[in-house]
């Protein structure tokens, strides 16, 4: 269990983070998400014990941020943004290296090591990291992020800037550490991904948080549902309401059950047959429009 209690981050006058609050839960994926600038890199930086707070309390588990952060630090595994890898190294010797920074022996970081990049579907071959291509110097970082096996995972932006294959063998990969019961917190920019994967969902607009909740919380919250009614009217007319027709349907829309009934009856006693309705509700990226920077 991750607590945050009114986190705040000032970079001199600039205010980062104003009390930011919430609460994540083991074996969860937390998502974060905001336009540039929101905090979202600051929080994470904050999380994975890389820098501290101006002020608020941060405890993972039962250890306090600020008076443990060693214990807390190896607990997490990090993944930047952009991870500057050791480019000449080999990928076996950059995962040794940072197994024993984290005080494993060789036994362990070996049979590591094979597991992730076994996992990863990464065969470098012998080739420097240098000489990698983006995607596989990505699953290097995040190799490099588990090779301590932490219990949590702050992983800014995984999938930005990859092919649309890696970005999907990416996400399913994190779904596969949930299962193992990580507990994964991300950032992404990709709003369909963050919908895709994250159990919940914080949204930060010029440093603090203007909602947090589940996918379905955020959808009742912020968006309308719409229902789109699609049915058969008889020829030769037209139905009595604001409708489009597509082929030999015509659609209308309902935005609410109320409406939604009262439109049904409206199409059944004028003679129609409902074929179908459709219920959509707003995604993620229209709740960020909504919301405004
Ligand atoms: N080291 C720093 N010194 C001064 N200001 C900083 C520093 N790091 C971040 N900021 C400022 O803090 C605010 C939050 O930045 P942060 O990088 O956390 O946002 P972000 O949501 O991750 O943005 P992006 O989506 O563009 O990566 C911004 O106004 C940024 O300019």
């Amino acid at each position: 269990m991750i607590e945050a209690s009114s986190l705040t981050k000032m970079y001199g006058d600039v205010t980062a983070l104003s009390d930011v609050s919430f609460t994540c839960r083991e074996g969860e994926i937390f998502g974060i998400i905001g336009h540039n600038g929101a905090g979202k890199t600051t929080l994470l930086k904050i999380l994975s014990g890389l820098i501290l707070p101006t002020s608020g309390s941060l405890v993972i588990g039962n250890l306090d941020l600020v008076s443990d952060p060693m214990q807390v630090r190896s607990q997490i595994g990090y993944l930047p943004e952009e991870s500057r890898l050791y480019e000449t190294m080999l990928v076996p010797d950059y995962l040794r290296f940072f197994g024993e920074i984290y005080g494993l022996d060789r036994l362990t970081i070996q049979a590591r090591a094979d597991l992730l990049l076994a996992q990863l579907s990464l065969q470098p071959d012998g080739k420097q990291i240098g000489n990698l291509s983006k995607g596989m110097k990505r699953k290097v970082a995040i190799a490099r992020s588990l090779i301590h096996d932490p219990s949590i995972l702050i992983y800014d932006e995984p999938g930005s800037g990859l092919d649309p294959m890696t970005t999907r063998f990416i996400i399913e990969y994190l779904k596969q550490l949930r299962t193992e019961g990580k507990t994964i917190i991300l950032s992404a920019h990709n709003l369909a991904q963050v919908e895709e994967i994250c159990d919940h969902v914080m949204i930060l607009k010029r440093g603090k948080v203007v909602v947090f909740g589940t996918m379905p919380e955020l959808r009742e919250q912020f968006g309308s549902i719409r229902y789109e009614i699609w049915y058969i009217w008889p020829e030769d007319s037209k139905p009595p309401i604001q409708a489009d027709q597509s082929g030999n349907l015509w659609m209308s829309v309902a935005h609410s059950i109320e409406a939604l009934n009262e439109i049904t009856s409206t199409i059944s006693s004028g003679g129609g047959t409902v074929e179908r309705i459709e219920s959509r509700y707003p995604s993620l990226e229209e709740i960020l429009v909504k919301i405004g920077k």
